[in-house]
């Protein structure tokens, strides 16, 4: 096939191999069977989300791909490399980083103790200066304990705290979740910027309108399996199919 050819494909199927593929991944929490066979691909350099209803599997996706549910079956590569047999801190040393719902915060420990706690387990991990570049209300707070963070503060810190790792895959759950515009659109700043510096991040999100500012792609979830997949450039054109598997 010619460059130019090439140079036309859409994102969604790129010539060269995926950076994270999963493959009819299935998971439980106990005996209840979660995912029931979840299939897609990220590319490098791409910011892609899970959109779908309440209890669709979106999160669940996410820790199965960490390797933070105990029972977990299919195939996740990463950089070609099966992970599904690793455990969380293999595949967070592999470089994947995830940032939970609820954030994590420790709130008896400060801003710079908070942001301190995770090994970097990758070379070229940001330096809290950059960190602070990016979320500069952190830099005001750095003394204060975690409880008297904002969400939005909490949420920068969460974000802030795995970007020291090193790792260049980020699967964010929710950050924009109970947050106020003027701090989501900090955050969907920071995801373009991430985005331009090559970062690869996996963004569950129930606000599509937020997901379709940043997002290459979208996939939806529904009922432990993706069952769709929309280009953001085609999203206008889809919006009453995802209304519909939204249920908005
Ligand atoms: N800790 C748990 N123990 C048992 N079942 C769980 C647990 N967490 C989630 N589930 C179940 O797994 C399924 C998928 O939940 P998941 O949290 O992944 O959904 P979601 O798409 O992220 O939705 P939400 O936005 O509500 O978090 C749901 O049926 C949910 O009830």
């Amino acid at each position: 096939m010619a460059d130019a050819a090439l140079a036309d494909r859409p994102r969604a199927r790129p010539a060269q191999a995926p950076l994270l593929s999963v493959r009819d991944l299935n998971a439980w929490y106990g005996e209840s069977h979660a995912l029931h066979g979840v299939t897609f691909d990220v590319h490098e350099g791409e910011v892609v989300t899970l959109l779908g209803r309440n209890g669709a599997g979106k999160t669940t996706t996410l820790k199965a791909i960490m390797g933070i549910l105990a029972k977990r079956t299919g195939s996740v590569t990463f950089e070609d490399r099966e992970t599904i047999g690793l455990p969380a801190r293999a595949i967070a040393r592999a470089g994947i980083a995830y940032c939970p719902e609820e954030r994590g915060i420790f709130s008896s420990l400060s801003v710079e103790e908070n942001l301190m706690l995770p090994p970097q387990v990758k070379s070229g991990g940001m330096s809290v200066e950059r960190i602070f570049e990016l979320f500069p209300n952190l830099r005001e707070r750095l003394s204060s304990q975690g409880t008297k963070l904002s969400g939005g503060e909490q949420q920068m810190l969460a974000i802030g705290r795995i970007l020291r790792t090193g790792a260049k895959t980020l699967l964010l759950d929710e950050p924009t979740e109970g947050l106020a515009p003027v701090i989501i659109q900090q955050i969907g700043r920071t995801i373009e910027r991430l985005k331009a510096e090559g970062f690869t991040i996996i963004l569950v999100e129930q606000n599509f309108r937020f997901a379709a500012t940043v997002a290459d792609r979208h996939y939806v979830v529904e009922q432990g399996k993706v069952v769709d997949q929309i280009l953001n450039d085609e999203l206008d054109a889809n919006i009453e199919k995802l209304h519909a598997y939204l249920g908005v």
